[in-house]
């Protein structure tokens, strides 16, 4: 079988997605995307194209080595997010090429199910309550919020307050029958990081996520000695070997390689396993599209380490477009009392709506995140 056509589509809200054809009539999809720069995702995706074109699809370990190795510059967010979509499609093909899900290929399943949970609150966490009342009526109890709003290197009390405040409210409301991460975001900086968790650790939130910049990885067992609340990170981070100094150095307790920036289903396998070496668990980062969270739930089904999984519905950026609506075989998508199950179809197990995808794609916006600036005028990490 060779590959004969790569077909990027562009669509709300923010996601990307690509169709791999062959000469056989075996056609695989991926979500080859970097929230906000779409395009330039793209064009790496159509800059490998000449090599993949006439390449077996069934030589996923060899062509994920040609495309990592074979340009010499290699990693970052742009090349293996690229990689990340090809990847993806990869998997889909030799699952439909073989009959199989792509759990299957990778050793089959170490669970019957999976734990999901929901973003609420936006980029400002307001309306949180409302939003963990309104999705717990639905069976969902685990959450995810960002933290903070603006965070200057060095805050005020007032803001310490605030932040802790709004996590204070959720315990006094729900107690313990649900549990939530709270996403630092990148947005505070190591001094104030340390005051946050210290003031936060009554409230035991799962765990905090991007305590500080990936940039600033350095600071995570200085963190992780300061406080008990587990710390996680990873969605900006793109590869085994970027995963393998913070695994070395300590601080990180949840580990959450996306799917789509990472390399795909043929790296962060290894980054999964990597992390269950050092007794670290993963929990998949996924603010994306249908075809990453079916790539994230195979690493899912086959990572004895793997506890929490991220999902769109709902989230604060989908805007324009739901998780699903781009798939015909929504039902296979239904989470129960929190879980899901295996997606059992062959290949990734999603029935993409092509037509449906192909309309999106003829007004795809070209989404962007806001550039946040503090009182002073100066740039704030959004
Ligand atoms: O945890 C999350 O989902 C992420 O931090 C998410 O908010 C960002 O990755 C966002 O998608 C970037 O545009
Ligand atoms: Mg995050």
């Amino acid at each position: 079988m060779k590959i004969i056509k790569l077909t990027t589509y562009r669509v709300p809200p923010r996601w990307m997605l690509l169709k791999i054809e062959t000469d056989e009539g075996i056609v695989g999809w991926g979500e080859p995307v970097i929230e906000g720069r779409a395009r330039t995702v793209e064009a790496a995706v159509h800059e490998m194209t000449p090599f993949l074109i006439g390449q077996d699809p069934g030589r996923i370990n060899d062509l994920w080595q040609a495309m990592y190795r074979g340009g010499f510059y290699r990693g970052g967010a742009i090349l293996m997010s690229a990689i990340a979509g090809i990847d993806q499609a990869l998997w889909d093909m030799k699952g439909k090429l073989l009959g199989v899900p792509v759990y299957d290929l990778l050793g089959g399943r170490v669970r019957d199910k999976m734990k999901m949970y929901s973003w609420v609150g936006g980029d400002r966490p307001l309306d949180v309550i409302a939003g963990i009342r309104k999705l717990r009526e639905v069976g969902i109890d685990t959450f995810k919020m960002n933290g903070t709003e603006e965070m200057r290197m060095l805050d005020s009390a007032r803001a310490v307050d605030q932040a802790v405040g709004r996590i204070a409210e959720i315990r006094e409301a729900f107690g313990n029958d649900i549990e939530f991460g709270i996403d630092f975001h990148g947005r505070v900086a190591a001094p104030m990081a340390k005051v946050l968790l210290r003031a936060l650790e009554p409230y035991r939130p799962l765990f905090v996520e991007e305590p500080v910049l990936a940039e600033q990885a350095e600071y995570y067992p200085r963190l992780a000695e300061s406080t008990s609340i587990p710390l996680a990170a990873g969605e900006r981070m793109y590869s085994r070997f970027e995963f393998k100094r913070v695994l070395e150095q300590g601080g990180l307790a949840i580990l959450q390689p996306d799917l789509s920036h990472a390399g795909g289903i043929t790296e962060c396998v290894k980054i999964a396993a990597m992390a269950e070496a050092y007794d670290v668990a993963v929990a998949p980062h996924c603010p994306l599209g249908p075809v990453a969270l079916a790539a994230c739930l195979h690493l899912d089904f086959v990572s004895h380490n793997a506890v929490l999984q991220e999902q769109s519905m709902g989230i604060h950026y989908n805007q324009g477009a739901e998780l699903l609506d781009y798939v015909k075989n929504k039902d296979d998508f239904r989470m129960e009392g929190g879980y899901i199950a295996a997606l059992t179809k062959p290949g990734l197990g999603v029935e993409v709506d092509e037509e449906r995808v192909i309309e999106a794609s003829k007004n795809a916006p070209d989404w962007r995140n806001p550039l946040w600036r503090h009182e002073d005028g100066s740039v704030a990490e959004w």
